[in-house]
């Protein structure tokens, strides 16, 4: 499934009036999280600790293969039904000693899960493990505000965020090599779109070469937090119910590059309004937004949707070629005068822009925003800036 040639139709805009949440229904959905990661880098390994970890939650985590299953308690259920035969060739199950479930399918999946949900109830949360060669973007949209699954799934799951495990030992080599789909590699596409950045296999290499994977992560995606982990040992709270895409903001108030335990912090210290990071043609771009009025907002949210669903910069720049510009992440965090706070979030051509609600804990004295893709050059950076100043 590619998005990328569709037509968004997500959200209504009105210059005049900005766009408000409108989310009545997340409360009671089930939270989904996506783990990509490329081949061999530890997603099962990861998967198979949390099936029988002792965490307290009912977890459905749902694999591409069970692969080998000995160290797992579970019993085998029969999903197979009178209504539905064909179930079993599609899906086989386990119910794991800690309540989880895990089931592994061979489908598309969306309707996969639809039915293992009809089937065995509401989990509290959702694990969906892509293969190590799926691009997580197309993926995260179809759970995210996708308005083909409104009537259906998207009642009941909610996407939560996109955790990519990253191979510590062959992990910088394999964002180096290139695979390319629109001039862009998998690997970097999985590192683009996360929301959260385990690098596993650390136990396997250097500090030096840690901190050179680590570089090369930020480069990509400066905003997902990294966390290294030895054969996916995870705090669960760092993956799950990070609330990514409902509003979060976790990552965006420090877009900085952010490690949780790593000694390699790139930092300069300064007050650098704008950065600019590049590898394989991948770059992100970071811009600090001052406080801004709903006028400048509504100019933003403009831009934005231009650069989103046009792939170009709303100024006219002779110079830049018409499909130069692809963006596969897009967060940010905007400041009004009147304290008022909103949140972007966009993953490929899909954005999002609402108010902040809840709890709110102080009011920045700037906003920002992260555009993370290809073709984000000095002239895109000159735009926001005449937008914002
Ligand atoms: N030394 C070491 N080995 C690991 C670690 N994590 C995973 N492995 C091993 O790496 C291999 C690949 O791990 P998997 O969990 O199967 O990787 P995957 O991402 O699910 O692989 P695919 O499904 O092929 O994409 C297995 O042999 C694991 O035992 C780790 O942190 N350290």
């Amino acid at each position: 499934m590619d998005l990328d040639d569709d037509i968004p139709t997500l959200i209504e805009h009105d210059d005049q009036a900005l766009p408000i949440p409108d989310h009545p229904a997340t409360a009671h959905r089930v939270p989904c999280t996506i783990i990509s990661g490329f081949l061999g880098a530890g997603k099962s390994t990861l998967l198979r600790r949390i099936l029988t970890e002792r965490h307290g939650y009912r977890i459905a985590v749902i694999m591409n293969e069970f692969g080998d299953t000995s160290s797992i308690e579970a019993k085998a259920i029969n999903i197979s039904s009178a209504d539905d035969p064909t179930a079993e060739k599609s899906q086989e199950l386990l119910e794991l000693a800690n309540g989880c479930l895990c089931c592994s399918i061979k489908d598309a999946g969306v309707a996969a899960i639809e039915k293992l949900m009809q089937r065995k109830g509401a989990f509290d949360h959702i694990l969906l493990e892509t293969t190590g060669l799926a691009d997580p973007g197309p993926i995260a949209s179809m759970f995210w505000l996708n308005e083909e699954y409104a009537a259906g799934l998207a009642r009941e799951i909610v996407l939560d965020g996109v955790v990519c495990v990253v191979d510590a030992v062959f992990g910088e080599q394999q964002m180096e090599e290139d695979h390319s789909v629109d001039g862009i590699g998998e690997s970097l596409r999985q590192i683009a779109c996360s929301d959260v950045i385990l690098l596993n296999k650390v136990d396997l290499v250097s500090e030096e070469k840690l901190c050179s994977v680590e570089e090369q992560i930020q480069k990509v995606n400066p905003s997902a937090p990294i966390h290294r982990t030895i054969r996916g040992q995870i705090d669960i709270a760092h993956i799950m119910n990070i609330d990514a895409y409902a509003g979060g903001t976790r990552g965006l108030r420090s877009a900085q590059p952010h490690l949780d335990d790593g000694n390699c912090h790139d930092h300069t210290g300064n007050a650098i309004s704008a950065k600019h990071y590049e590898l394989r043609g991948i770059s992100s771009l970071q811009v600090t937004v001052p406080i801004v009025t709903r006028h400048r907002l509504g100019k933003l949210d403009e831009w934005i949707r231009t650069v989103l669903w046009e792939n170009r910069i709303p100024d006219n720049v002779p110079e830049r070629g018409p499909s130069e510009l692809k963006i596969l992440r897009c967060k940010g965090l905007f400041v009004m005068e009147s304290g008022e706070q909103y949140v972007l979030q966009g993953v490929n051509s899909m954005y999002d822009l609402s108010l902040l609600e809840g709890d709110v804990a102080g009011i920045p004295d700037s906003g920002k925003l992260v555009l993370i893709g290809k073709g984000l050059d000095e002239s895109v950076r000159q735009s926001l800036e005449r937008l914002l100043n």
